[in-house]
């Protein structure tokens, strides 16, 4: 599923029209009659609806939405918000059609104390006021008739997009509409998914309106929702005649002193999601200590006291051949030599790598690593959480925060990695310049350990063939999912309940 900017929404809409003909007034009526929908089906008998509707296309929804609401017997009060000399053309072919059997009503301030009244009888109301074509913070009379929406207390349902919320997910101050459900048309936009947008919006439901399915690659949107349908047939079922050695052998590497749980928890999360085999390579000196606290997977000791010794990578030409997929970085510690330690263990295996937690702050403190990772056969995947983002591309975290999906692109254009840029709404940036925003997720995550838990379901998953792109994105969605389905309170949830979340997202998501 597309995830899709104002101007990418304009470019698809606008060349449809030109191309097939078809005109904008099917697809307002289309827009409108799902509108109409939605709220028919949640309030079945008829009801009393105050209209709001703007001088734009949004509002010309608005005026078929009443269309419809009038049609199965509602009480239905009309505003425009606006000027009437200025409704688009679209909006006013349905504005007249409407006022043709039903008187609408033109809002200005001195109509304040008659609309507070109206408000106050209506069961719904509906804001048609803006949709995309929002453009800075809200001025009257619009953003009187939103303070008066917010104001009232009733049960509102915004078309498009909650009037006020930008688009694109930009910050605009100034009040906007607090929705109960937000139905939007044909893409979910990126602005639904904003820190604002996502308390804004209420229920988002996406309704199609007769766009084509099937999009000119130079009219593809850039961003996507990171859905199973498109990753789903990527992971193969188990086959009954497979062993072990079928299905992958994940090197963990990390694990110093202090620091062997992070490691731990990367390889239970590994075997859960599906791995063969998982080796954790440790710092010599730790590994009775880690063979205390793990029973599934295999451990290697490489030279190291506390940390690695800066020459302990020679250790993996041993193995090279028997590993599928490598992360590094649960618990690696920051060690003198790290950058030559770093450069050897990427330059002897080329197969699919993540890399995660310190060894994403020893890409950060040595740049020049970024080279050795930007032609590797199968794109290297890093998992950065805002801060160790910051530190990769020298931003502050307040501005890797606001520009999440730029920084997350840019730093995936520019490096040829996938970029993981871990938070609400984890993001998936593939070199092509494509984002994915990843929809599951819950506060219990924001914890010690889930980090760890992520990278070891990559890991897993690339050690299993899956690609990159698509192990990255299953990896997040269920990780996400396993966090809903744990069975605890947010509040309350440790990484075996997370484990044994994942297997139950997993059979939720994958039929035996
Ligand atoms: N283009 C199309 O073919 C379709 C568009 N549709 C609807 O059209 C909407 C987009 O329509 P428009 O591009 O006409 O834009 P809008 O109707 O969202 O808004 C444009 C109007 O808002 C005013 N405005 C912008 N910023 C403002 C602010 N800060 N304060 C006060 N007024 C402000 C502008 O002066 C303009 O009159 C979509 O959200 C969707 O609801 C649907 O009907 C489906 C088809
Ligand atoms: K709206």
């Amino acid at each position: 599923m597309y995830l899709v900017t104002a101007e990418e929404m304009r470019r698809i809409e606008e060349r449809l029209m030109d191309e097939t003909g078809l005109p904008g007034t099917v697809l307002m009526e289309n827009a409108g009659r799902s509108v109409a929908d939605e709220i028919t089906k949640r309030f079945p008998k008829p009801q009393k609806a105050v209209i709001l509707a703007g001088k734009g296309n949004n509002g010309g929804d608005g005026w078929v939405i009443a269309r419809y609401l009038l049609y199965r017997n509602w009480d239905v009060a009309c505003w425009l918000v606006g000027d009437p000399d200025q409704l688009t053309p679209d909006a006013k072919v349905f504005y007249h059609v409407l006022q043709s059997f039903n008187p609408i009503q033109t809002y200005h301030s001195g109509k304040r104390d008659a609309l507070k009244s109206e408000l106050s009888q209506a069961d719904v109301i509906v804001d048609a006021l803006l949709g995309t074509g929002v453009n800075g913070s809200l001025r009257p009379p619009v953003k009187e008739v939103v303070e008066q929406i917010n104001a009232s207390g009733k049960w509102v349902v915004s078309v498009d997009l909650p009037t006020g919320l930008h688009t694109d997910g930009a910050s605009i101050d100034s009040e906007k509409v607090k929705a109960d459900l937000t139905v939007t048309f044909q893409y979910p936009k990126w602005g639904h998914f904003s820190r604002q947008g996502k308390e804004l919006s209420g229920e988002l439901v996406i309704k199609e309106i007769g766009l084509p399915p099937v999009l000119k690659p130079e009219l593809k949107p850039k961003g996507r929702l990171n859905d199973p349908v498109w990753w789903k047939k990527s992971w193969s079922p188990r086959d009954p005649w497979s062993h072990k050695g079928s299905h992958g052998h994940l090197l963990l590497i990390g694990g110093s002193k202090g620091m062997l749980g992070a490691i731990c928890m990367a390889g239970e999360a590994a075997y859960r999601m599906g791995a063969g085999y998982v080796t954790l390579a440790v710092p010599e000196s730790e590994r009775h200590a880690l063979a205390a606290k793990v029973t599934q997977p295999l451990i290697w000791p490489w030279p190291g006291e506390g940390t690695f010794h800066p020459n302990s990578a020679d250790r993996f030409q041993e193995k090279a051949g028997q590993i599928s997929a490598m992360a590094i970085g649960p618990g690696l510690g920051r060690f003198e030599g790290e950058d030559k330690w770093l450069r050897d263990v990427l330059s002897s295996m080329q197969g699919p790598l993540v890399l995660d937690a310190d060894a994403l702050n020893i890409l950060a403190a040595y740049p020049d690593l970024l080279g050795d990772l930007r032609h590797r056969k199968a794109p290297a995947i890093i998992t950065p959480h805002p801060g160790e983002m910051a530190r990769l591309t020298s931003l502050s975290v307040k501005e890797v925060e606001a520009g999440r999906v730029d920084v997350a692109r840019s730093f995936a254009k520019h490096t040829g990695m996938i970029v993981v840029l871990k938070g609400r709404f984890t993001l998936i940036a593939h070199p092509d310049g494509t984002v994915f925003l990843n929809p599951t997720g819950s506060p219990a995550l924001a914890k010690a350990g889930s980090g760890d838990v992520l990278t070891g379901m990559i890991g897993s998953l690339l050690a299993q063939k899956v690609s990159p792109l698509e192990a990255a994105a299953m990896a997040v969605y269920l990780h996400g999912k396993a966090a809903g389905l744990s069975g605890t309170h947010p509040h309350s949830m440790v990484y075996t309940d997370l484990l044994d979340g994942i297997q139950r997202a997993v059979r939720q998501e994958f039929v035996e």
